[in-house]
């Protein structure tokens, strides 16, 4: 049959890429950098939820709570910082991370890299085709040569409490964008959002109170994880209520207060209510019935990020879409696979995955770090010790208090923080591994090298932490093993 766009080649590219956020904007780089074209298709900001509304303000916002906290950890310091944070020039700053959503600075870093833009909301009509509606209603259709790439992220689940979508609850895009501190905020959940969040608005003045419905923080996580957490945030000041759910919310519109009706029959009062339980994927208007896919669902795909599900190897789905592993960093990693997927392909190779190919984001699997900016800091890679059992490894574990170093306690006065290291006893390698306290963040890298290596602990023996620093940790987590 003849292809009506097959000489139209202003609205034919190679790659047409649905979703201009961190997953979107990599994947066009990269096929573009392999020699082929590629359209990014962008229903908001260039850059997405990430650099306006999510890692990066929220980022912005726990800075300088942490920056302060780690100055007055420090005995000849502590006393020369004692006026609290300064919430408009905290925000202000905020605001030059982000532009407050202005994206013009990656759309024309989209055009440097020779990526065409289309700005509007896409939608896929049939194989290799994506029709694109316009802010003005104009549809326009693309056509994908070789992949279409879907990298259209998620948006906030809402829990269902009665009055919640009349109040105008915080999202994550509120929880990041606010311009004035809210006097009380409640917060339902107790994930990394909901953490994070407790975290920088506390450090900024707010009273607030977590209603958690679990009876841990940071579930999934080790346990240490989510038990130093709920220490840190109670000495903020958060009040955290285990095995609460919120059952009702109103907000007065005199007073514009909000009460909330838990189900112990608490009653609270408060300025702000965010929604924090998480995200579902953003595929409810995307066509995804013109290929035969129901709408509203996760996209699962292989290492390569192929859609299972569809045949032939032209749909991708990248990013928090596929419900892999929703982080940013893990995001672009895909990226990079699926582009180099997509060139090799284009190639006339299979792109065959499972032995550490640039196209096979199979880390995915078993070593997705994760750094939470919460007081203390938490990060973690691959098993946790539940995971690595279930997955049925020969588990050792392997735990030392990170105040014990030497480079530690020079560090802060106060430091408080724990390391644990998940070993897999038949192959000698870790394969896990959570540490807490200041620069947790920083140093869980270390950790991803081992687990990606598979460098066995005889051997990581020989990689000497430098003295007096909290990566001397390293040395003692070995000890304790035994070496
Ligand atoms: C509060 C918060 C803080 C976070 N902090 C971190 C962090 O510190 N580190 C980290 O690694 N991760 C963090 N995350 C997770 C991170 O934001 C996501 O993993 C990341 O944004 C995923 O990137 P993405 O490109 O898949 O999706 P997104 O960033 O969501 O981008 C998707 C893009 O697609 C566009 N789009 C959607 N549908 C269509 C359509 N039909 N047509 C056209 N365009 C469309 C959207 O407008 C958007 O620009 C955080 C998340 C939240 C909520
Ligand atoms: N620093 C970071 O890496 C970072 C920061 C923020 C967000 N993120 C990413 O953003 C995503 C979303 O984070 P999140 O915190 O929204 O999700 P999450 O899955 O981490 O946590 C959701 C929380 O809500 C609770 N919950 C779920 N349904 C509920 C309900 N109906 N009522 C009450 N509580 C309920 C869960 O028990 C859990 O505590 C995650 O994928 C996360 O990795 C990452």
């Amino acid at each position: 049959m003849d292809d009506p766009y097959e000489n139209t080649h202003e609205d034919a590219y190679d790659v047409v890429v649905v979703g201009g956020g961190p997953a979107g904007e990599v994947v066009a780089d990269r096929v573009v950098r392999s020699g082929l074209t590629a359209v990014v298709v962008e229903a908001e900001a260039v850059g997405g939820e990430c650099s306006y509304r999510a890692c990066v303000p929220s980022k912005a916002l726990l800075r300088p709570g942490a920056a302060r906290a780690e100055a007055r950890s420090v005995d000849g310091a502590r006393q020369t910082v004692t006026a609290p944070l300064d919430p408009a020039r905290v925000l202000a700053r905020r605001d030059r991370f982000t532009g407050r959503g202005d994206d013009t600075g990656q759309a024309d870093w989209l055009d440097g890299a020779g990526i065409a833009l289309v700005r509007g909301h896409g939608r896929l009509a049939g194989e290799r085709r994506v029709e694109v509606t316009g802010a003005d209603g104009t549809l326009r259709t693309l056509r994908a040569r070789r992949a279409v790439v879907i990298c259209t992220g998620t948006e906030p689940a809402l829990p269902s409490v009665e009055g919640i979508d009349r109040i105008g609850v915080w999202t994550n895009r509120q929880a990041t964008t606010a311009d004035a501190v809210p006097e009380r905020l409640v917060v339902i959940g107790g994930g990394v959002v909901a953490c994070e969040t407790a975290t920088a608005w506390r450090s900024l003045g707010s009273s607030v109170t977590l209603l958690v419905r679990d009876q841990a923080l940071l579930t999934g996580w080790e346990p240490c994880a989510g038990e130093e957490v709920t220490r840190g945030l109670s000495d903020l000041g958060v009040t955290i209520r285990f095995g609460v759910s919120a059952v009702r919310v109103a907000r007065d519109e005199t007073t514009r207060t909000v009460t909330v009706e838990t189900d112990d029959g608490a009653t609270l009062v408060c300025d702000e209510v965010l929604a924090a339980v998480g995200r579902r994927p953003r595929t409810t208007d995307l066509g995804l019935g013109s290929v035969g896919l129901p709408a509203g669902g996760r996209l699962p795909v292989d290492d390569t990020c192929r859609v299972t599900a569809v045949d032939g190897d032209w749909l991708h789905a990248v990013g928090d879409v596929n419900h892999r592993a929703p982080l940013t960093h893990m995001a672009k990693y895909q990226a990079r696979a699926c582009a180099a997927a997509i060139a090799e392909r284009a190639a006339g190779r299979p792109a065959v995955t499972g032995g550490g190919q640039p196209w096979s984001a199979e880390a995915d699997r078993f070593a997705v770090p994760q750094a939470v900016f919460t007081r203390p800091e938490v990060a973690s890679v691959g098993l946790t010790e539940r995971a690595a059992r279930e997955a049925g490894l020969a588990v050792r574990t392997v735990e030392y208090r990170i105040d014990d170093v030497a480079g530690a306690a020079l560090h802060a006065d106060d430091y408080r923080g724990l390391a644990k290291l998940v070993v897999d006893e038949t192959r000698g390698v870790v394969v896990g591994c959570t540490l807490t306290g200041p620069m947790a963040t920083e140093l869980i890298h270390t950790a991803t090298v081992a687990i990606v290596g598979e460098v066995p602990l005889e051997r990581l023996w020989h990689a000497v932490p430098a003295f007096p620093t909290v990566s001397e940790v390293w040395l003692r987590l070995l000890e304790a093993y035994g070496l």
